[in-house]
């Protein structure tokens, strides 16, 4: 039989756990970028026995998961996620004919064309947001999730969000924190020790198995209440337009014709998933977004300049404007390469044994496509670790420096939803920078207070909680704000 080629470099490992003693609980996209920089762009690690393939550069990421996306499609399972009760979810689902029916719908509501029907929505709630920061600037991280999590509630369920204690978003809060705690996909000792599952919750190991049935409820209210609401609200003819109306009537529709081509859970797990996906996601790229203009205070103003002389201090930013606004723009996607809110993705899963530069891939490893490793590449990026929009600009403005690759993941499991998120992260930048102030606070002094720049991950990763001042540019931007038109007219 031939040789099989070496797998990809990995620091020594010891026998049987292999790199189980420095595989690391927390910062993996840090640990992971570190493992590049030492062993190369495409290591391995294996954690008794399972192999992790860690990619740290773009162009072996766009060569396996996109030009082999057939085989590096797949997703490992995650014993605690299946456990807490969480099913027809697209973003854990493995390859194959489930996964493409989730794709499809997915495709169907969030495809380039239709996201731009989402645009009052999205220009409404980013008005009511830099109202709310504008007032209470305190408050600012409930205000992102809100922002994110009213979007994405209003076209799935029809729901509009009025109070802080809303039952929809404490039900996403809750599923939310549940899921980042349940560890790294295929990667929790019930993945590798499935019996535990059936073990009484003292014997050891067993946290992720009690975890898990301690979550059941929520996860099972997650999916069948706001679903609830939709059916009662369309039985007395009170429903607004959402996905879940639509499906729900094509459902019917379907049944009556007996060719059912998705079922009830279906369109549940749909609707979840835009939450899960949707939501933690969209608000960490404002909170990054926010903590790069306090900490490079002259790309705020160059991107106000811009916004001052296209559109002028009488009126708020519209999408229309956002073809004449290329700085803002580049200050878009420089705030996706900066610190990415998503930055080792998700793990992919490799089908069948593949070989890729004389390295040995078998089957079955689980792929971290590490978008750390790619946006702070510095044979790409100059200075990586510095904020600046015109890194992306021809030379000699800019760098002439690309435009980060890979920062809606790879291949068939691209995101779904990125022409939306795309569009509620423009809108909310464009109306925050037009309307609002943003710098660094002061101590009792009087002397001005650096933020760290240091994350908390979880599903996303997010600034740890930094100190900053948020004001309206002036009074009378103070009153154009508080004027705008916010009512519901989708
Ligand atoms: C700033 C916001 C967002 C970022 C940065 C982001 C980024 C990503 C990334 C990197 C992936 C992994 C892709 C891969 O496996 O290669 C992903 C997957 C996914 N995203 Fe997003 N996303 C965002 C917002 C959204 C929104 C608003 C939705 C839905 C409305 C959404 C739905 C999904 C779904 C369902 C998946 C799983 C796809 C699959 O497994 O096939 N995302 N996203």
């Amino acid at each position: 039989r031939p040789r099989r080629p070496p797998l990809p470099p990995s620091p020594p490992a010891k026998p049987f756990i292999g790199h189980l003693r420095i595989a690391p609980s927390s910062d993996f996209e840090t640990f992971f970028y570190k493992l590049g920089k030492a062993y190369g762009p495409v290591t391995h690690l294996n954690v008794l026995g399972r192999i992790t393939v860690v990619i740290n550069n773009l162009k072996a990421a766009v060569d396996l998961l996109d030009k082999r996306s057939a085989n590096y499609s797949d997703r490992a399972p995650i014993s605690v996620v299946e456990c807490m009760g969480w099913k027809n979810s697209l973003g854990f689902m493995p390859y194959g004919e489930p996964f493409q029916r989730h794709r499809r719908m997915f495709h169907q509501y969030f495809n380039k064309e239709i996201s731009t029907t989402y645009q009052p929505i999205q220009l409404r709630e980013a008005r009511l947001l830099a109202q709310n920061l504008a007032v209470d600037p305190s408050e600012r991280e409930k205000y992102f999730k809100r922002f994110s999590t009213a979007i994405v509630m209003r076209i799935t369920h029809g729901h509009e969000i009025t109070a802080d204690d809303d039952p929809f978003v404490n039900l996403v809060d809750e599923v939310g924190a549940a899921l980042t705690q349940a560890g790294r996909p295929g990667a929790t000792v019930l993945d590798f020790f499935p019996f535990l599952k059936y073990m009484p919750a003292w014997f050891p190991g067993t946290f992720y198995a009690r975890f898990a049935r301690e979550n059941v409820q929520k996860v099972r209210d997650a999916y069948d209440y706001p679903f609830n609401q939709v059916k009662e609200q369309m039985a007395q003819g009170t429903a607004r337009p959402s996905i879940v109306a639509t499906q729900l009537e094509g459902f019917n529709n379907q049944a009556a014709d007996h060719k059912v081509s998705y079922d009830l859970d279906d369109i549940k797990g749909m609707a979840v998933t835009c939450y899960v996906a949707g939501t933690e996601s969209t608000s960490s790229a404002l909170s990054i977004f926010l903590l790069a203009m306090v900490l490079y205070p002259q790309c705020q103003l160059k991107a106000q300049e811009e916004l001052d002389a296209v559109i002028g201090r009488g009126r708020l930013p519209e999408f229309s404007d956002r073809a004449s606004l290329p700085y803002l723009e580049s200050l878009l996607h420089e705030t996706l390469r900066w610190n990415h809110p998503v930055p080792t993705a998700v793990p992919h899963r490799v089908l069948e044994d593949d070989v890729y530069e004389g390295m040995f891939i078998p089957k079955g490893s689980v792929v971290v496509p590490n978008i750390r490793g790619m946006t702070w590449d510095e044979d790409v990026y100059a200075d990586p670790f510095s904020f600046d929009p015109t890194r992306f600009s021809p030379k000699p403005i800019g760098r002439g420096e690309p435009l980060p690759g890979g920062t809606w993941g790879f291949g068939r499991r691209i995101c779904p939803g990125r022409y939306f998120a795309d569009a509620s992260l423009w809108i909310a930048m464009a109306t925050m920078l037009h309307t609002l102030h943003m710098s660094k606070d002061v101590d009792n002094d009087g002397k001005e207070i650096t933020p760290q720049v240091t994350f908390t991950t979880s599903l996303a990763s997010r600034p740890s909680p930094f100190p900053c001042r948020i004001r309206p540019r002036s009074a009378a931007m103070l009153s154009l704000l508080q004027q705008a038109d916010t009512s519901d007219n989708y």
